[in-house]
């Protein structure tokens, strides 16, 4: 049922649409002027690199915040999304499952609030990702008394002595500044006198003086003190511990999650995230407990948080769909000097294989008290943007800050001012120049490949595509297209979970089903032409943008994916008269990318500059409204590295 509101909206849109012919150029205002760059060299666009240079117009980078006490409430939740957030993220190591429930049902208040309010941008009342992050194989301390306060924390004092009792029994008793305790009963039995013990990412170290097994009990001096909160994570470099990848309450958790069917707020969750993953077994098992009776299965994120994780990279990389650098974790695990090199590692991997790349913890830090971040968080965050992260996400920012609001509109500024030096083509270029990763390898490839060579030269507003599978979302992303991608999904959890890919702005499709694939795709397609109707969609894209690049998967059955080029005007009667675009009075509407074409052949097709002729529209990218699309654009230099 459609509120008034909505029902408001949709008629003001389409009235724009059909009205839009004229104005579509004033209506895509100045956005980054690097579209008309190009430099031959990384260094020589450094070198130019500007302050006077407009911020992006949308965020490209997911944004993923942590729910917790600062951010229970819709109202929070929806000035959060307005500021830009698109994935919230609920841990299971904090809270109980009623409290995450609860959660649950104020993300979905905070949708509904933001999508009846007609002031409200179309960008905003967006199909909010979650995401479920588990608790693996990490050691915690205890709750406190008042668990869940920003000020509820015990003081240990520097050079003093702690007890650390890892019985079963010992969570009942209070956490005092000499007496603490951990979730794991084998303890005392794994680490030896010397063993340093790195608490809450580091910020407490221990050194244990001696292991009373018998007692389950371990003493400590205090080397670095500071206050203690709930639940804080506990890490002993380099030791095993021989704790399972997947506990059983996060099997537990899972399961009690996927099992609660009759809630709707559960098909929200369309990300599940592992702690300290080292295999790709793990990634298996977490999607397995994670899906439930009847839905498809979500998307799932292994978080590397040690070196055993980091060594077993590529392997993971082939199950997961994504990949968070635990930046906490790791600067416990390694060498905090050495934390960088992962992170542009596993940046760089997950660029070359398609898979999301999440960059976590104290991106904002100081904002857990203070409403502006340091120079040195932004220029932090600026450049794991420019390294090519998929999504940033907030912990404590936005789980227990004073500022949860400004931390996520504080890191939209910073993205936006990132990706407005990204010069357009740059990552098609190097990944070109790039062999496969297994996980980015596949006919889709050589589809996605060419809508996104297609947005860069003829400066496409958006890319629409069609599609219920997360794999051509994620190798459009791939290629880092100099536009917004909306894709329009019927599966609501997957809908949700890609918005952790650069560009990708999921919009959820729940329209009566069509019987044939393509008639429903031409539907999505036009119904995505409402939302790019609305004027901040067309702001988002290049300036002066008029056409859109369109990419249905599987047009024909068991072979090829359509693409086509359209102008603004035509998206709402896309496909109308029931036509197959291909069939469209005999003209090429689009063109048909055979499933064994290559990746380098049809690169080589598309770099065929005569190809690229506007005046010879009908060989590739024809239209038959609009034969002289103006192409063009320059690409980058080859040279561009
Ligand atoms: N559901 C919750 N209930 C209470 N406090 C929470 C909750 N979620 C997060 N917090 C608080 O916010 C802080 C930061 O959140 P975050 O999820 O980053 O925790 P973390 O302990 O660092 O775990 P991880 O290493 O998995 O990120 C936590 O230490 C905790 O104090
Ligand atoms: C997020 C997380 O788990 C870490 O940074 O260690």
């Amino acid at each position: 049922m459609l509120t008034n509101a909505k029902t408001h909206r949709m008629v003001k849109i389409r009235s724009k649409l059909l009205s839009t012919g004229q104005s579509i150029s004033s209506m895509a205002s100045n956005s980054s002027n690097t579209h008309a760059c190009s430099f031959r060299t990384a260094l020589q666009q450094a070198c130019s690199l500007d302050v006077d240079t407009s911020p992006a117009k949308t965020t490209g980078t997911g944004i993923m915040c942590t729910i917790g006490p600062a951010s229970w409430s819709a109202k929070v939740i929806a000035e959060m999304v307005q500021a830009g957030m698109d994935i919230a993220r609920l841990n299971l190591c904090h809270g109980t499952l009623e409290e995450h429930r609860r959660a649950l049902k104020l993300i979905a208040e905070a949708e509904e609030k933001l999508r009846d309010d007609p002031e409200v941008s179309t960008w905003q009342h967006k199909p909010l990702g979650v995401a479920v992050d588990t608790r693996g194989s990490e050691i915690r301390t205890g709750a406190l008394p008042e668990h869940g306060k920003l000020t509820d924390t015990v003081n240990l004092e520097t050079d003093s002595l702690v007890t650390i009792d890892c019985s079963p029994t010992g969570a009942a008793q209070p956490i005092t500044s000499t007496r603490l305790w951990v979730d794991f009963d084998n303890f005392a039995k794994i680490v030896q006198p010397g063993q340093a013990v790195y608490i809450d990412d580091g910020l407490l170290e221990l050194r244990v003086e001696s292991p009373r097994p018998a007692d389950s009990a371990v003493d400590c001096l205090v080397i670095v003190g500071g206050q203690l909160g709930a639940a804080r994570c506990v890490c002993l470099p380099g030791v095993d511990t021989g704790m399972p990848e997947v506990s059983q309450r996060d099997l537990d958790d899972l399961a009690a999650l996927a099992s609660d069917s009759g809630d709707d707020s559960l098909a929200r969750i369309g990300i599940v995230m592992g702690s300290f993953v080292r295999s790709a077994e793990t990634v298996r098992r977490l999607r397995q407990a994670a899906t439930a009776d009847g839905r498809p299965p979500p998307l799932v994120v292994a978080k590397i948080g040690d070196a055993r994780g980091l060594q077993a990279l590529e392997e993971i990389l082939v199950e997961a769909d994504g990949v968070l650098v635990a930046r906490g974790d790791l600067g416990c695990e390694l060498p905090q000097e050495k934390v960088f090199a992962v992170q542009k590692r596993i940046t760089a991997v997950c660029s070359t294989s398609a898979k999301a790349s999440i960059c976590a913890t104290h991106l904002l830090n100081s904002m857990l008290m203070r409403p502006r971040p340091t120079r040195a968080e932004a220029s932090d965050v600026a450049n794991a943007v420019l390294d090519g992260v998929d999504c940033l996400m907030l912990s404590g920012e936005t789980a227990i800050g004073k500022y949860p609001v400004e931390a996520v509109r504080t890191l939209t500024k910073i993205c936006r001012e990132a990706e407005a030096s990204l010069q357009p083509g740059q990552h098609l270029q190097r990944l070109r120049r790039q062999p496969l990763a297994p996980a980015a390898a596949g006919p889709l490839h050589s589809s996605a490949m060419a809508a996104c060579e297609a947005a860069v030269r003829c400066r496409a507003a958006a890319i629409l595509v069609a599609t219920d599978d997360a794999e051509l979302p994620r190798l459009t992303a791939m290629f880092r297209p100099p536009c917004p991608v909306l894709c329009v999904c019927r599966d609501e959890a997957l809908c949700r979970g890609l918005n952790m890919w650069y560009g990708l702005h999921p919009v959820l499709y729940t329209e009566p089903a069509k019987s044939e694939w393509l008639l429903e795709a031409q539907d999505r397609i036009r119904y995505a032409g409402l939302r790019v109707a609305a004027n901040d969609i067309l702001d988002a894209g290049p300036a002066n943008s008029q056409l859109f690049v369109i990419l249905v998967e599987k047009s024909c059955p068991n072979s090829s994916d359509l693409m086509a080029i359209v102008p603004v005007e035509r998206l709402l009667n896309f496909g109308a008269n029931g036509a197959l675009p291909t069939q469209s009075a005999g003209k090429i509407l689009g063109v048909q990318l055979s499933t064994n074409m290559d990746a380098q052949a049809a690169a080589d097709s598309l770099r065929n500059e005569d190809d690229w002729d506007g005046s010879r529209s009908s060989t590739f990218c024809g239209s038959s409204v609009n034969e002289t699309v103006e192409l063009g654009a320059q690409m980058p230099s080859e040279d561009m590295n």
